[in-house]
C-alpha cells in the first residue's frame, strides 16, 4: 500500500497476501438502502496469528463489516475470504447480547457448546475456566439476574468456548474493569501464539495499541491498516488519535464531494457467504436445541403450567358455556280465564276430560304446566298492554302469552265439535303469543318450546279423555334417527370443530412463540453463525411441541369426551390421525408466521387473526351449510374446513377412511401441511430477514 493512500486503493502486488491471510476482504461494497451505502470498496487483510484492532467512530460500518465476515449478511459486491473453512472454527461475539436471559450462565454456555459439537464434560471444564477468568458470578445464576457488563462477559465466554481459530469480537471490552480488560488483551495475545487470529472492534484507541495490526475505519473505508508503531512512525505522530485525525482530514479533502452511488457496481447475484455450510443435519445441534427447550421449560414452569392449563380451561369453559339451551327464561302470562290469577291453578281441578266442560275446568292451567316443564319461569301480568310494556322495557322477559276469557270452553267446543266448531270457538281457543326476537337464537328457541308445550298440552287433553294422544299431535312421526348421537345439541356439533381448532391452534402459538422469540433476541442468528441449520431447530422444536401437544390433546379429549360426554362413536385411530395432521399444520403455520413477522406484535396479529377466520368458517360458530354462497365456493379450500367435516363424519356417523368425506378431510390436511412446509422453505430461501432481525 502506498504510504498515505487509503486501503481501498489496493496495490496489485498485495493480491498474493489474500491467499495467505486469515481474513481478506476485497472491494467490499454494502448498502442497506440505495442511499445508505455503508462499505465503500473496502479492503482489509488480517494476517494469521495476529490481533487486528478495528477502530472507528460510531456508525462508520465496523459491525456491518464484521457481519459480512462472519456470514451474517451478504456483501453487495466484493469478496470475503477466510482461511478457516468450517463454521465451528469461528468464534463470534456480536454487539447485541443474543443469549437466553431466562437461562442460567451455564445453560447458555451448554447450549452454544452443544451447537459447536462439544460434549458435556468439555463444556463444563471450559465453562469453569472461562467463568473464573472472566470473573463471572456463579454459573447457576440466571443471565437476567446479572449486570449488563456481566451479561456481555457471558457472551464473550460463548465466543471463546470452543477454542476457535478465528475469533471476531464486536466491542468485548465495553464497560469492563481496566484490570479485567487488560487480562483479556493478554489472553488474546497469548492465543495468537497458538495460531489463533482475532479481530476486535473497540472505541478505546489506547487499548488498541496492544493489537499487532490496526485498521482505522471511517465512512465505510479503511483509512489505514498497519501496526500501531508503523502507523505513528509513518504519519509522524506521537499517538494513534493524532494519526486518525490526520487521516480523517485527508479523507475529508480527498472526498469533499460525496461519491455518487452509481460508481459502485453491484453484482447481480450477491457474492457467496464466506463459510457456506454444506454439512447435513447434525445430531449435536438438534440436541442443543432440544436441551435448551428442556432448560427453558424447567425455568419457565409457569409457562409450562399455562400450556397445560390452557386446553383444560378452554375445553371446560367451552362445554360449560356453549351449546346447551338457555333455561329459566321468563315468559309473561295474561290469563283472562283465571279470576284469581295463576294461584287459582293450584286450587282448581284441571285434569278432567275436556269433552265434559264445566265451569271449574281451567285448561290454561294444564297449558301453563307444560310451559313450566319446558323450564320457563312464568310471570303474571294483568293485561296485554302492561305485559308488552314489560317486554319492551326489560331484557328479562322473552315472550307474552295471552289466554282469552273463555279459553277452556272454546277449546272444549273445538275438541267436541271437530270440523263443525264455530268460528268463535276456533278464535277463542287460540292463545296469542308475542315473542321478543331481538336475540334471534333465544327468540327462536322460545318459539320452538312454546310449540312443543302446546303439542304436549293437546296430547295430555286427549289422554285424560282416554283417547290416543296422537289426536293432539301434528300428523307426522319422527322415527329412530339414522345417526343417533343421543340428544343432539349444538355443542355436539361444535365440539368437533373445537377439538380440530385446538389441535391446530395450540401448536401454532407454541411454535410461533418459540421461533419468533429466538429470532427477535438474535439467538437464531448467533446459532446460525455458529453452524446451526434451521432444519435442526425446526425438528427439535417440533418434537418438543409434539410432546406438549399430546399432553394438551389428552387433556382436551378427556374433558370433551370423558367428562362432558360429547358424542364419539367412530374409529379412534382415524380421528387421532385427523387431529395429528391438524397439529402438524399448526406447527408449520406457526413457524411460517414467525419467519414472516418482524415484530412480536405482527406475529401476535397474524396468529390470532388467522385463527379467528378459521374459527368462523370451520363450522365452530355456525354450520358451513348456511354460509354465503360465495364463501361456500371457497371455504372448502381453507385449512381445517374439510378435516372438520371428516372428523364429524367419523365421530358422529361412524364413516370409515374410505368414505369420500373422510378422504377429502385427509387430502385437505396433506395439501395444507405441504403448503405450509413449502412456504417455510420459500421464506427461508427468499425472505431477507426470515431468521434475522437487523437491529
Ligand atoms: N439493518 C440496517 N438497515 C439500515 N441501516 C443500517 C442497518 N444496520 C446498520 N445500519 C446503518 O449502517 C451504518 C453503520 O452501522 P454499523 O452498526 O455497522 O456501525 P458501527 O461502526 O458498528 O457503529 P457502532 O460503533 O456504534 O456500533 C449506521 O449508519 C447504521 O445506521
Amino acid at each position: 500500500m502506498e504510504n498515505g493512500g487509503f486501503v481501498g486503493e489496493i496495490c496489485a502486488d498485495e493480491t498474493d497476501s489474500t491467499a495467505q491471510a486469515a481474513v481478506a476482504v476485497r472491494n467490499a461494497y454494502k448498502r442497506y438502502t440505495p442511499t445508505a451505502v455503508i462499505l465503500k470498496n473496502l479492503n482489509m487483510t488480517v494476517k494469521q496469528s495476529t490481533v487486528y484492532g478495528l477502530l472507528g467512530p460510531s456508525g462508520c460500518g465496523k459491525t456491518t463489516l464484521l457481519s459480512c465476515i462472519v456470514g451474517r449478511i451478504h456483501l453487495d459486491s466484493g469478496s470475503v475470504n477466510l482461511r478457516i473453512r468450517q463454521k465451528s472454527k469461528l468464534g463470534y461475539m456480536p454487539q447485541t447480547l443474543q443469549l437466553y436471559v431466562q437461562l442460567t450462565i451455564y445453560e447458555n454456555l451448554a447450549y452454544y457448546g452443544y451447537v459447536f459439537g462439544m460434549d458435556k464434560k468439555a463444556i463444563q471444564e471450559k465453562a469453569d475456566e472461562l467463568c473464573t477468568f472472566l470473573q463471572l458470578p456463579p454459573q447457576h445464576k440466571l443471565v437476567s439476574n446479572i449486570s449488563g457488563g456481566q451479561q456481555r462477559r457471558v457472551s464473550f465466554a460463548v465466543a471463546l468456548l470452543h477454542d476457535p481459530e478465528l475469533l471476531i469480537l464486536d466491542e468485548p471490552t465495553v464497560g469492563l474493569d481496566p484490570v479485567l480488560a487488560n487480562n483479556i488483551w493478554e489472553r488474546l495475545l497469548e492465543m495468537t501464539k497458538h495460531g489463533k487470529t482475532i479481530i476486535i472492534t473497540t472505541h478505546y484507541i489506547e487499548e488498541a495499541k496492544n493489537a499487532h495490526q490496526i485498521g482505522l475505519m471511517r465512512g465505510g473505508v479503511l483509512l489505514a491498516e498497519e501496526s500501531p508503531s508503523s502507523l505513528m512512525a509513518n504519519y509522524n505522530c506521537s499517538s494513534l488519535e493524532e494519526v486518525f485525525l490526520k487521516l480523517s482530514y485527508k479523507q475529508e479533502t480527498q472526498q469533499s464531494q460525496p461519491q455518487p452511488i452509481e460508481e459502485f457496481t453491484i453484482a447481480e447475484k450477491p457474492p457467496p457467504l464466506p463459510l457456506e455450510d454444506t454439512s447435513v443435519f447434525r445430531f449435536t445441534r438438534f440436541y442443543a436445541t432440544f436441551m435448551k427447550l428442556l432448560y427453558l421449560s424447567r425455568r419457565e414452569l409457569r409457562f409450562v403450567a399455562f400450556l397445560i392449563c390452557l386446553p383444560l380451561a378452554q375445553s371446560v369453559f367451552f362445554n360449560l358455556a356453549i351449546g346447551t339451551d338457555p333455561t329459566d327464561l321468563k315468559i309473561g302470562i295474561v290469563d283472562d280465564e283465571l279470576s284469581h290469577g295463576l294461584r287459582e291453578c293450584r286450587m282448581s281441578r284441571n285434569n278432567h276430560c275436556a269433552y265434559n266442560y264445566t265451569e271449574d275446568l281451567k285448561l290454561s292451567c294444564l297449558y301453563l304446566d307444560e310451559l313450566e316443564k319446558k323450564n320457563f319461569k312464568l310471570i303474571e301480568f294483568d293485561d296485554i298492554v302492561s305485559g308488552k310494556k314489560a317486554i319492551k322495557s326489560s331484557d328479562q322477559t322473552w315472550a307474552l302469552i295471552h289466554f282469552p276469557r273463555n279459553y277452556s270452553e272454546a277449546l272444549s267446543q273445538r275438541v267436541n265439535d271437530g270440523h263443525d266448531a264455530s268460528g268463535e270457538a276456533l278464535f277463542h281457543s287460540s292463545v296469542d303469543v308475542w315473542v321478543d326476537l331481538s336475540n334471534q337464537y333465544i327468540g327462536n328457541m322460545v318459539r320452538r318450546d312454546i310449540y312443543y308445550a302446546t303439542q304436549n298440552f293437546l296430547q295430555s287433553i286427549f289422554m285424560v279423555c282416554g283417547d290416543s294422544p296422537r289426536l293432539g299431535s301434528l300428523p307426522i312421526v319422527f322415527n329412530e334417527p339414522i345417526h343417533d348421537i343421543g340428544t343432539p345439541g349444538f355443542i355436539h356439533f361444535a365440539s368437533v370443530a373445537f377439538i380440530i381448532l385446538s389441535s391446530f391452534y395450540f401448536p401454532l402459538i407454541s411454535s410461533e412463540a418459540l421461533i419468533l422469540n429466538d429470532k427477535m433476541e438474535g439467538i437464531i442468528e448467533r446459532s446460525v453463525v455458529a453452524g446451526m441449520k434451521f432444519a435442526e431447530i425446526a425438528v427439535a422444536d417440533s418434537l418438543f411441541l409434539g410432546v406438549v401437544y399430546i399432553l394438551q390433546m389428552i387433556i382436551t379429549m378427556v374433558v370433551l369426551y370423558g367428562v362432558f360426554h360429547n358424542p364419539f362413536k367412530g374409529d379412534v385411530a382415524i380421528s387421532l390421525a385427523i387431529l395429528f395432521l391438524a397439529g402438524v399444520q399448526g406447527i408449520f403455520f406457526g413457524i411460517l408466521i414467525a419467519l414472516n413477522s418482524n415484530t412480536y406484535t405482527e406475529g401476535a396479529y397474524l396468529g390470532i387473526g388467522s385463527n379467528l377466520v378459521l374459527t368462523f368458517i370451520s363450522g365452530l360458530v355456525w354450520p358451513i351449510e348456511s354460509h354465503h354462497f360465495l364463501l361456500k365456493l371457497v371455504s372448502p379450500y381453507f385449512p381445517l374446513v374439510l378435516p372438520t367435516e371428516g372428523l364429524r363424519a367419523v365421530t358422529a356417523k361412524e364413516w370409515g377412511i374410505d368414505h369420500p368425506v373422510v378422504i377429502k378431510g385427509f387430502q385437505s390436511s396433506f395439501i395444507w401441511c405441504s403448503i405450509f412446509i413449502i412456504g417455510v422453505f420459500l421464506t427461508l430461501k427468499f425472505k431477507k430477514n426470515a431468521l434475522i432481525i437487523y437491529k
